[in-house]
């Protein structure tokens, strides 16, 4: 193997994601991070590889690179059929230590944030977990030095390099990593300058998917390396797969989402009945706040926002929800928002499209209606 020193930093090439797959099928996440990976393959000026571990996955491969990927890495074993942390991270590991990426991007779901952090550390480099943001360009550091130091401006548009930790480093190629930080109530852009590969852990949710094109999943190359991974190798035993009991609520792919708040409060049951039905007539699903989680409303799958899902569907329908910045984070970036609240000054109404003061139990009932008479007049 080659000697792997993670402080050569122009040692380090391409921009990599981890293409998580469940029983044989992608997850939609791998899609997004794709499209996420080719920009800024593309600003970085080097190839996007997707790396895909499973048994027999191959046949996954090409669906990938319709979505940006030049070459997808397939790591195959049947030790690697069902996930098991030690299994996948060495075989990771391995391949990382191998080929060298700069960057290498991980969906930030169950999986991906088990993952993360083992590959992390067993590379001794810097993970930011849960990012909303990527980008490679120097603006943000920019506008930051403009705002917070006495440079003069005319220094900062010249800047290539910045003092990082007391020494002058090439930040025009350091992953900048955004995430929500103090409860969210600002974001932070985080860099790792010192160690390759920057790891970074994605929302499922934030990043858009891009078309997909044949012509580039035809052209996209499959690379197999030898996978060196024993039984001996694996401390954990998968007894038995269990999928989910009940269906979850697909927050994330809905186009219509109703999402009720703690305005519900004085009658629960008719509350969600109410974003039920309206939901069911726009042909979209029920959401909900952190409160109505927090209160035993809905089950956590239905939770929009910071801690919860990230969404951004044709119409958000807010029903008594106050707009909180955590609940925002999680929603602002939706096509049309329309929100119900019979406070006028409630912050959701600075980012509604439409907003109606009002009580939401005779508000949602008329939404409903008009939405019926629409169709039928159609
Ligand atoms: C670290 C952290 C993470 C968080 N993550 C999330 C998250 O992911 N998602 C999230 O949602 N929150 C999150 N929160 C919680 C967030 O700060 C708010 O507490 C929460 O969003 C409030 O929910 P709400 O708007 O339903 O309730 P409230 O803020 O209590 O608002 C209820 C609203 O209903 C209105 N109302 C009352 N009755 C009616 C009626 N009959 N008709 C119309 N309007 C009515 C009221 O005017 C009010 O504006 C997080 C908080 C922290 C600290």
């Amino acid at each position: 193997m080659a000697t792997f020193n993670n402080t050569d930093l122009a040692a380090f090439k391409d921009v990599w994601v981890f293409c998580e797959q469940r029983q044989g099928k992608l997850m939609p996440t791998d899609f997004e991070l794709i499209s996420e990976g080719r920009k800024l393959a593309d600003e970085l000026g080097v190839k996007l590889c997707g790396l895909l571990l499973g048994d027999n996955v191959e046949g996954l491969a090409k669906e990938l690179g319709g979505y940006g990927a030049d070459e997808v890495i397939v790591c195959e074993s049947p030790l690697l059929n069902v996930y098991t942390t030690d299994a996948y991270a060495k075989v990771i590991c391995d391949v990382i230590e191998e080929r060298k990426p700069e960057a290498f991007l991980i969906g930030a779901t169950n999986i991906g944030r088990d993952l993360g952090p083992r590959c992390a550390a067993r590379l001794h480099t810097g993970l930011c977990a849960d990012c909303t943001h990527l980008d490679v360009d120097m603006d943000i550091y920019k506008d930051f030095l403009r705002e917070s130091s006495t440079l003069a401006p005319e220094k900062v548009d010249g800047m290539k390099t910045a003092k990082v930790l007391g020494e002058d480093h090439d930040v025009s190629r350091d992953l900048k990593m955004t995430r929500p930080a103090f409860g969210g109530h600002l974001m932070a852009t985080i860099i790792c300058p010192r160690f390759r590969p920057t790891m970074a852990t994605v929302r499922p949710g934030v990043m858009k998917k891009a078309p997909f094109d044949q012509a580039k999943a035809d052209a996209c190359k499959i690379t197999k390396p030898v996978v060196k991974l024993t039984e001996d190798d694996i401390d954990t035993e998968v007894v038995e797969v269990v999928k989910a009991a009940k269906k979850l609520v697909d927050l994330i792919g809905a186009d219509f989402i109703v999402s009720v708040g703690r305005g519900i409060s004085k009658d629960v049951e008719g509350g969600i009945k109410l974003a039920e039905e309206l939901a069911a007539e726009l042909g979209g699903v029920v959401g909900g706040s952190r409160a109505t989680i927090d209160s035993g409303w809905l089950s956590a799958d239905h939770q929009v926002g910071q801690t919860g899902k990230t969404v951004h569907p044709k119409v958000y329908v807010a029903l008594g929800i106050s707009g909180a910045i955590q609940h925002k984070a999680g929603m602002q970036d939706s096509e049309c928002i329309i929100a119900v609240n019979k406070n006028e000054t409630a912050p959701i109404f600075e980012i509604a499209d439409y907003g109606i003061c009002g009580d939401l139990f005779k508000v949602a009932p008329m939404l409903t209606e008009a939405i019926r008479a629409a169709k039928a007049a159609k």
